[in-house]
């Protein structure tokens, strides 16, 4: 237990001395470490621990983010408008996460619960979503994950046209669904990128660097799968804030259409500029 229970920024050096402490008494006995946070705390710093701690890097690894929405109050928490420099827990906990547990179902609409999970779908397009009674969901959904694995993501990006999505086949405009232009005013949201062409490697790297020095603190993560000049492989990479991941991934097949996939998460995102910069790394 952490000493008050909350896992906010301030206490994060319990969290890596807790990690530590298990991982020195319990070695090899653990196959996961589940930490659950409050409905308030901020999931970043929790996240970063994992990346930036040397130590705790060295010993644990983070599958996943999953979080379990209260269906019936959901909608309320995603759309309060906080002061200034605030941030909104809920919108946070839903852009962060690789898996999204959709909970008291039985309490609302089948429209309630459309418009909701187009909602979460605009804050985060990549997390897996699925609907439960009693939080009851398959242990795959939740352990497992491998939200953080250069190897998955693949399937992580793969884009969800079910729900009138907000990505384009293309690489122009904005994303909007203008039957739900009223839910989507949240400044976390998603952009996709989905287009074929080969990219300059050398110029991605750039592009992303100067992305994350420049926006570093408003991008929450990125994910994305390209075709990349003079090689067979995708290039795979993902990031959380200013760390950025990335390395080759599977051969493309020879007969396969090489499609870039890029998701970026984040606040206040300037769709267009991303748009442009992915362009700009073309050949
Ligand atoms: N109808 C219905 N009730 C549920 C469901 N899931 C949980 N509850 C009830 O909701 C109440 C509050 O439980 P939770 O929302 O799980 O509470 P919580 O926020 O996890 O509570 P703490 O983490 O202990 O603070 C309990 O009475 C549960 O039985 C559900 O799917 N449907």
């Amino acid at each position: 237990m952490v000493n008050n229970g909350c896992l906010c920024c301030t206490v994060r050096g319990d969290l890596v001395k807790m990690l530590l402490d298990l991982v020195k008494k319990k070695k090899d006995k653990f196959d996961h470490i589940v930490i659950e946070t409050t409905g308030l705390a901020k999931p970043a710093p929790v996240i970063e621990t994992f990346c930036s701690d040397e130590l705790v890097s060295r010993y644990v690894k983070l599958d996943g983010v999953v979080t379990l929405v209260d269906s019936k109050h959901a909608m309320k928490h995603l759309n309060e408008v906080k002061p200034r420099f605030v941030v909104n827990e809920a919108v946070e906990q839903v852009a962060y996460a690789d898996r999204i547990i959709m909970n008291k179902i039985d309490l609302v609409t089948e429209g309630d619960l459309e418009k909701l999970t187009d909602k979460i779908k605009h804050i985060n397009s990549i997390a897996q979503i699925k609907r439960a009674k009693f939080g009851v969901v398959d242990m795959d959904f939740v352990l497992g994950v491998g939200g953080y694995d250069l190897d998955r993501i693949d399937s992580a990006v793969k884009v969800d046209d079910s729900h009138g999505g907000n990505h384009h086949h293309d690489t122009h405009g904005h994303h909007k669904d203008h039957h739900h232009d009223h839910l989507h005013d949240s400044a976390v949201s998603s952009v996709s990128i989905v287009s074929e062409g080969t990219l300059d490697l050398d110029e991605v790297d750039d592009w992303l660097e100067r992305l994350m020095e420049e926006k570093g603190v408003d991008l929450y993560r990125m994910k994305g799968v390209l075709s990349v000049n003079g090689s067979d492989q995708r290039y795979v990479f993902q990031g959380v804030h200013s760390t950025l991941d990335g390395c080759p991934g599977k051969t493309w097949e020879p007969d396969e259409k090489r499609t870039n996939k890029l998701v970026f998460i984040g606040r206040n995102l300037d769709e267009t500029a991303l748009r442009k910069g992915f362009k700009g790394c073309l050949i």
